[in-house]
């Protein structure tokens, strides 16, 4: 099959159906991430957390870093680009990277625009905290879609709120006529012809993972059963007192997110998880979400 288009780009993101994605700033990190079982890993200059400690501006990762990971593991390696920052993302994908995340947790490069991925043979994933964003970063070329959350939190409320009404919007779609569709389309700022696809999924017509704050296996679990196909985790495993121990508990949580009794075997016994913040106390200018 021709490399590099829309089928194999989003074919590529079902095989990490059911997984989690792990940040990884280092080869070591990455190394502990695929000893957990994750599907792959996102290479990042800081994980969320330490990002929102340390502030400045966030960029991708220095290219040597994501070769050093690229030759650590066998799982495929994803890294951060910043939203709308095209040449940050050319030189990933000369990197060979196996998908680029566009990412809010960056500091945005771009006041007007996301990247045009339809231009790009590597697969892009990107955040939403609703339909309408959902649907514009698929009509921009995106192959799969994550929940943004509030990413370096430890706090799940974000999470849940963006899958929440994610599945409300999806649901009301069902049953409207084109006419109703074109105008729902206003409403939310998506293209009709995106919306129409997924009331005929019934979903999105893309994976989609949920993202930010993930920080505990019953977290995880959390998300799975709101509907989302894995997660991505960052500061929940490496800000937390026992990496090795979370990042595999997260991953069978995962996947046993319907059994409530492996869920008590896994989540006990961790140390201490990441130290949490509560959304008020963050300035709503800080907030990574709304870029
Ligand atoms: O942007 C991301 C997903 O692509 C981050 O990996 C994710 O949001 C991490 O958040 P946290 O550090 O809260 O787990």
């Amino acid at each position: 099959m021709e490399k590099g288009t829309y089928r194999v780009k989003t074919g590529f993101a079902e095989m990490f159906k059911g997984g989690v994605i792990m940040d990884v700033t280092t080869a070591d990190q990455a190394r502990i991430a695929e000893e957990a079982g994750a599907v792959a890993v996102m290479a990042l200059e800081r994980v969320p957390a330490d990002i929102r400690a340390q502030g400045g501006v966030a960029r991708m990762a220095d290219p040597q870093k994501i070769k050093e990971i690229q030759a650590a593991v066998s799982i495929p390696v994803m890294a951060k680009a910043r939203i709308g920052h095209i040449a940050e993302a050319r030189i990933l994908e000369a990197l060979g990277v196996d998908f680029v995340d566009e990412s809010e947790v960056l500091t945005p490069a771009d006041p007007f625009h996301h990247i045009d991925k339809w231009q790009f043979k590597v697969p892009f994933v990107c955040g939403c905290r609703d339909l309408g964003e959902a649907a514009r970063r698929i009509a921009e070329g995106a192959a799969m879609i994550r929940t943004k959350g509030e990413a370096g939190t430890g706090n799940v409320i974000e999470a849940v709120r963006h899958m929440r009404l994610l599945n409300d919007q999806i649901r009301r779609m069902a049953g409207m006529s084109r006419a109703e569709l074109v105008s729902y389309g206003k409403e939310l700022g998506a293209p009709a012809e995106i919306l129409e696809l997924i009331q005929e999924h019934g979903r999105l017509p893309v994976v989609n993972f949920a993202a930010g704050g993930i920080a505990t296996p019953a977290d995880a679990a959390l998300m799975r059963l709101l509907g989302c196909d894995g997660v991505f985790v960052g500061s929940g495993i490496f800000k937390s007192a026992d990496p090795e121990k979370r990042a595999k508990a997260i991953v069978l949580a995962c996947t046993n997110y319907d059994d409530p009794q492996v869920l008590a075997q896994v989540s006990m016994g961790l140390g201490e998880a990441m130290p949490g913040i509560t959304i008020e106390a963050i300035p709503s200018a800080e907030l990574m979400q709304h870029r």
